[in-house]
């Protein structure tokens, strides 16, 4: 269900304390909002949160925020954190094109892109999040040896974000086309809600690891 306009979302929002409402101000300065020098993961497109909530529970040894663009989606992701509250979770509104405004260089160790929209039409494709216009906006404010990776049954989407490496200037260190079928990268394996969805469907997810 895509809810955009959720009578009351941007005010719940606007009152939550999960939230960094200007995240502007704490660039170069993260490690400051959670009070502690742990490495700071990042999701971007994290929709209702599930995923980011379970990494948080499993590694409360890194700091996790999560970026989405859509009030009403993220209402969800504050829901959740208001029935179980994990220290090491904070989210953003925001769109992710402005992201280099919002951390700064090297400021983050990892970043997830989950079931990312996959923006069929061409002239689209710079809003793909895999895309090289993104990419390039990763590797500002991720640090050296940082790491990506991505998610998704769209096959089409996929190859997309394979091809965009190489202009880009990155190389993946693991690539799988069926992520559930081995055990080895499956393991510690947090499911998103569209992965839940799609892997149920029967549908092979594909995913992508690169360390800088
Ligand atoms: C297809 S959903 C996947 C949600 C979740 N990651 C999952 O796997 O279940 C993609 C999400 O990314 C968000 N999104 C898309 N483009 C974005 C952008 N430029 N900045 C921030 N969020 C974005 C959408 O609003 C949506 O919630």
């Amino acid at each position: 269900m895509r809810l955009k306009n959720v009578p009351g979302s941007r005010e719940v929002i606007g009152e939550s304390r999960f939230v960094i409402h200007e995240p502007e101000l704490q660039k170069g300065k993260w490690k400051e909002v959670f009070g502690n020098e742990n490495p700071i993961h990042i999701e971007i497109g994290m929709g209702k949160g599930r995923f980011i909530m379970g990494m948080a529970g499993q590694h409360p040894e890194v700091n996790f925020i999560g970026i989405e663009k859509y009030s009403s989606v993220l209402l969800r992701a504050i829901q959740k954190m208001e029935e179980e509250e994990l220290p090491n979770v904070r989210f953003i509104r925001m769109d992710a094109e402005d992201i280099c405004n919002v951390f700064d260089k090297e400021e983050v160790s990892r970043i997830y892109l989950n079931f990312s929209d996959p923006w069929p039409k061409d002239r689209h494709a710079k809003r793909r999040l895999p895309s090289r216009q993104f990419l390039a906006r990763y590797d500002e404010i991720l640090k050296k040896d940082g790491t990506l990776e991505f998610k998704t049954d769209n096959r089409v989407l996929f190859d997309f974000a394979l091809e965009e490496l190489e202009p880009a200037g990155w190389k993946a260190d693991t690539v799988t086309f069926d992520l559930h079928a081995d055990e080895a990268l499956v393991r510690g394996n947090i499911m998103t809600e569209y992965e839940e969805r799609f892997s149920a469907a029967g549908n092979p997810i594909c995913k992508y690891v690169i360390r800088r």
